[in-house]
């Protein structure tokens, strides 16, 4: 973002910032449901690093929408439809004066009432594609379809196109405003799974549309039934008490970039809807974040740590979530996430696993996060689209031998000979590597800049504006970038310095050959990275990539018995063919997995009973913080 971008939206963001606090003298005392609030030109978005046009900021209009916020909604009277009745929440359309303003609907007296278009809005949100920040389909969209799609733990009858039904017809219009004409094969599968009601576990290769695949079907369900009605309160009545929101679908994502970048599909994707999307992570604000789910919040993307916060400070409710999607379901479930995510899903007022739906996307899913992964899930069908942890063929993979002390001049090479246009991202281990390598590069005269962990939220902002932007051509990142970021034009990826785990490497190399797009990565391979040989190896084969002799010398030598973290590899499988990774498959267990409905999660393996699912499991890295 140049400094007067920079400038301009700073500016809009500290109106939007006086304006909100002007509301908030005004403010209702209670969170606003779908059917009492404002609706203003724009739907309020969270202070978002992956947006750079200032519209997306602008300022709430406050509107008399006539509601009047006196009223208790959340001790309400009876109820009506939405997701099933049963609901002690406030009425649908209570009071009048609704005013249809643009770009953002309402659920009103059982109605889907579509907000009014809004070109400017819709300029922002769907953008043309000669805009270039967005991501356009390649010419290998359509081979997708030649990629082996396996189902278990139930039937499945994919759709072949946008179709209503079975998809809400508001909400086709707005993937045709997005520019897709076609499902991609995760997509044609998921719809038909989620709208169906079973939990899902998904895996396709990265760029393939896995974003769409859950909101694709969370949101034709919205559309369809209406929010569902807010739960009381039991404290409600006793004193002060903040405002909360009541969220009907959280999506939960490792890192504060891609949640942004979720939230931005979303509202895309929620255009003109009643349904509001909202954004928490940490780096940020935590106030304006407040203020923003205060003003409505029904699918909410958020990273586990502010989550977490946010629900300490009695601001989130999760008692009304109908759809738990963990998006990089691997990487949540992983030795560093899994403490929160046990803490969200378990230790707070979370809908339990029989009353809402679980989705868990990710282009790898080792086994042994499989396992974990059943604590959070009931019943749920197995997708894989390719082998798990594959990589696309649309990616021309190179592995080549460089010692260590001679990164810096093959990288310089390599640089030299790429075409101006596209951009490059360079994976380092180390957040000092990161700092280090790019001054190297500036000083070399290369336009480079970086993102890590160790930056502040701004300067990871600004870092991935400019790259996205092409104004910085060059990035290099550690592992937090490894993951999800949809970039376009990103057409060459360089481990600089390889992972130590196969998955890690396989997300890597995604943020290039996206959407039918072709790219290339180049991986700087020595005797350090011996333990990755052999995984290295099939994923090459199997993706019809040269391997080059050193690597399978390498492989010989190292002692490491393949298989990674449990991943089905072909080794592993005992043959090279395309087979089972649903780990159900391969686990002796007396489940029936085709039938789908006779499969009992809790058959095997585990200390655990339907009654009290997830608090006795027992693999070892079971704890207690409760
Ligand atoms: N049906 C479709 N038609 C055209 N483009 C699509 C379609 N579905 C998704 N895309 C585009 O494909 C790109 C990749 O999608 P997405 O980011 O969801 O991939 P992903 O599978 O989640 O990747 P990763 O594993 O890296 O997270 C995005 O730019 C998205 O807009």
């Amino acid at each position: 973002m140049s400094d007067n971008v920079q400038q301009q939206v700073d500016s809009v963001g500290s109106v939007t910032e006086n304006l909100q606090r002007v509301n908030l003298n005004n403010r209702p005392r209670k969170y606003i449901p779908p059917f009492a609030r404002s609706t203003p030109d724009a739907a309020p978005s969270s202070p978002n690093p992956l947006s750079s046009d200032p519209v997306s900021r602008s300022p709430s209009e406050t509107s008399s929408s006539g509601f009047g916020g006196r009223r208790d909604f959340h001790r309400g009277g009876e109820g009506r439809g939405g997701y099933g009745g049963g609901f002690r929440g406030g009425r649908e359309g209570y009071g009048g004066g609704y005013r249809n303003n643009r770009g953002v609907g309402q659920w009103r007296d059982g109605q889907h009432i579509l907000g009014s278009r809004n070109t400017i809005l819709e300029r922002q949100l769907f953008g043309a594609v000669a805009d270039g920040v967005k991501t356009s389909t390649g010419i290998n969209f359509e081979k997708y379809d030649d990629i082996p799609v396996e189902v278990s733990g139930g039937e499945v009858e994919p759709v072949h196109e946008f179709l209503s039904p079975p998809l809400n017809s508001h909400l086709l219009q707005n993937i045709f405003l997005s520019g897709y004409t076609q499902p991609t094969p995760v997509q044609k599968n998921s719809i038909p799974i989620v709208t169906s009601g079973r939990d899902l576990m998904a895996c396709a290769q990265t760029g393939s549309g896995k974003t769409a695949g859950f909101l694709f079907p969370i949101l034709s369900l919205a559309f369809d039934k209406g929010p569902a009605p807010i739960p009381m309160d039991k404290n409600a009545g006793m004193g002060y008490r903040p405002r909360k929101a009541y969220p009907t679908t959280l999506i939960l994502a490792p890192t504060r970039e891609l949640v942004c970048q979720i939230h931005e599909e979303s509202r895309k994707f929620c255009y003109r809807s009643w349904v509001r999307p909202c954004a928490v992570y940490g780096g940020a604000d935590i106030r304006a974040q407040i203020r923003t789910i205060d003003q409505g919040c029904d699918l909410l993307s958020a990273t586990p740590g502010r989550l977490v916060d946010l629900i300490d400070r009695g601001r989130i409710s999760l008692s009304n979530i109908k759809f738990l999607v963990l998006d990089e379901a691997d990487r949540m479930l992983d030795m560093g996430f899994e403490p929160q995510i046990r803490q969200i899903v378990e230790g707070a007022d979370m809908t339990d696993v029989a009353n809402r739906q679980t989705l868990m996307f990710s282009a790898t899913f080792p086994r042994d996060i499989q396992v974990l992964a059943r604590d959070f899930l009931k019943d749920y069908i197995f997708l894989s689209v390719g082998r798990v942890g594959s990589t696309s063929e649309n990616i021309t993979q190179k592995v080549v031998h460089v010692e260590d002390s001679e990164k810096r001049s093959y990288l310089l090479d390599i640089l030299h000979t790429l075409p101006i246009e596209g951009l490059t991202l360079i994976f380092v281990e180390t957040k000092r590597m990161a700092d280090t390598l790019t001054d190297y590069l500036l000083t070399s005269n290369f336009p480079a800049t970086s993102i890590h962990g160790d930056r502040t939220q701004r300067e990871r902002e600004r870092a991935l504006d400019l790259f996205r932007s092409g104004r910085t051509s060059i990035m290099v990142a550690t592992a937090v970038a490894s993951r999800g970021l949809d970039i376009p034009n990103v057409t060459h990826v360089i481990n600089y310095d390889l992972p130590t785990d196969i998955d890690d490497y396989v997300h890597r190399i995604g943020r290039t050959g996206r959407a039918g797009n072709t790219g290339h990565a180049v991986a700087f391979f020595n005797r350090n990275n011996k333990g990755l040989a052999k995984d290295l190896i099939d994923l090459l084969n199997e993706s019809h990539q040269e391997c080059p002799s050193f690597l399978l010398a390498m492989a010989r030598e190292s002692s490491f018995g393949g298989g990674g973290r449990g991943r089905f590899t072909p080794r592993g499988r005992g043959g090279g063919n395309y087979g089972s990774r649903d780990f159900r498959r391969t686990t002796n267990t007396t489940s029936n997995y085709s039938s789908g409905s006779s499969y009992s999660p809790y058959s095997s393996g585990y200390d655990r009973t339907p009654s009290n699912h997830g608090n006795t499991y027992n693999s070892g890295s079971s704890q207690s913080w409760w």
